[in-house]
């Protein structure tokens, strides 16, 4: 019984959402694929009505299997400065046929604006190491590790699309979801995160810069933020491109030539272990000026990690190939798609 659920980009490819069941009878929310965290939380009745904009909430007295922790809370931020605490609950969840009853489901009592704005995301999913989990003053564990014990094999695959539906799979390896072979990099599960090192990256056909990058495989950003030294070697490759104070980030004239990066990862070098990541996806989308009128502009879907201390190989990375979060060992597996 290994579960499949649809990976739903919301505009932009921002965020990647997909529906779970929460109680009995069950109630479907949609929610925030994240490897980069390791709560499971929710939007809930308990919230102040004036932070709901259209999200659907999970209420656990209409749950007939919902248990409260009694003493249990929980408090979380994220790099982007947004933050939720609440409360937490024991109830079946349940994602593409594949459910664990006892789940603890952290139900939501406040959230940061840039929550309630984002009205089509119900909460966030987190699938990286539990020992990260923010609930006290007992950690909880996540669905995946939960689940563990009943999956043929103890892993989960990501399968991310532009601007298309793409796949999460727990508990098996889709051989129709990808091509060739899968190379696998070693994990460094230490950290919490899905962390994992590059050795090396080319960018378009040019030569092979021998500059390793640690960074964590984060579904939970958009973007790749990557070390200043990577960030200014691409784009000195880029017409046009600068740091745009306005917008915070490396922008570059729409029409410019944006070549391809190519990371070469750990690992043994005979599966030709790299992931390519098309230049369309660095040309990220479209800088408006504030009168609503395009710029010419189009805003980098690669960006500086400096100041955040660790590197994040977000959804533009991962839409670039078929990931496999592999608790065995632990590693990661990459294949072309
Ligand atoms: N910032 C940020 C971030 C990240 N690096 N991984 N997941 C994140 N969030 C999940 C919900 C909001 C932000």
């Amino acid at each position: 019984d290994n579960g499949s659920a649809i990976l739903t980009p919301q505009s932009n490819d921002l965020e990647y959402l997909f529906p779970i069941l929460i109680g009995t009878p069950p109630q479907e929310l949609h929610i925030d694929i994240d490897t980069g965290s390791s709560d499971l939380w929710v939007f809930s009745t308990e919230m102040p009505k004036g932070q709901i904009n259209g999200q659907s909430t999970y209420d656990p007295n209409k749950s007939t299997t919902a248990e409260k922790m009694s003493g249990a809370t929980w408090r979380i931020s994220y790099g982007d400065g947004s933050s939720s605490s609440g409360v937490v609950y024991n109830d079946v969840v349940e994602v593409g046929n594949i459910s664990f009853a006892t789940q603890a489901v952290e139900a939501a009592k406040k959230v940061s604006p840039e929550f309630t704005n984002d009205s089509s995301n119900d909460g966030v999913f987190g699938l990286a190491f539990s020992g990260l989990n923010q609930v006290r003053p007992e950690p909880q564990l996540t669905f995946f590790d939960n689940l563990v014990p009943n999956l043929n094999e103890s892993l989960f695959t990501v399968d991310l699309k532009s601007g298309e539906p793409g796949r999460l799979n727990f508990g098996y390896i889709d051989p129709n979801a990808y091509s060739g072979s899968i190379a696998y990099t070693p994990v460094n599960e230490s950290t919490g995160f899905w962390a994992f090192e590059t050795l090396g990256y080319t960018i378009g056909d040019g030569s092979l810069r021998e500059q390793s990058t640690a960074g964590i495989a984060d579904t939970g950003a958009t973007l790749m933020l990557l070390p200043q030294e990577l960030v200014d070697d691409y784009y000195s490759h880029v017409g046009g491109a600068r740091y745009d104070s306005d917008n915070g980030g490396v922008t570059f004239r729409c029409g410019a030539t944006v070549p391809d990066l190519t990371f070469h990862l750990a690992g043994d070098d005979s599966t030709g272990n790299t992931v390519t990541v098309p230049g369309d996806y660095i040309r990220y989308g479209k800088v408006y000026n504030t009168d609503g009128t395009e710029s010419g502009r189009c805003f980098g879907g690669l960006q500086s990690s400096n100041g955040f201390g660790i590197s994040i190989f977000g959804d533009v990375f991962l839409k670039s190939t078929f990931a496999v979060f592999d608790a065995k060992e632990p590693r990661l597996g990459f294949a072309e798609k």
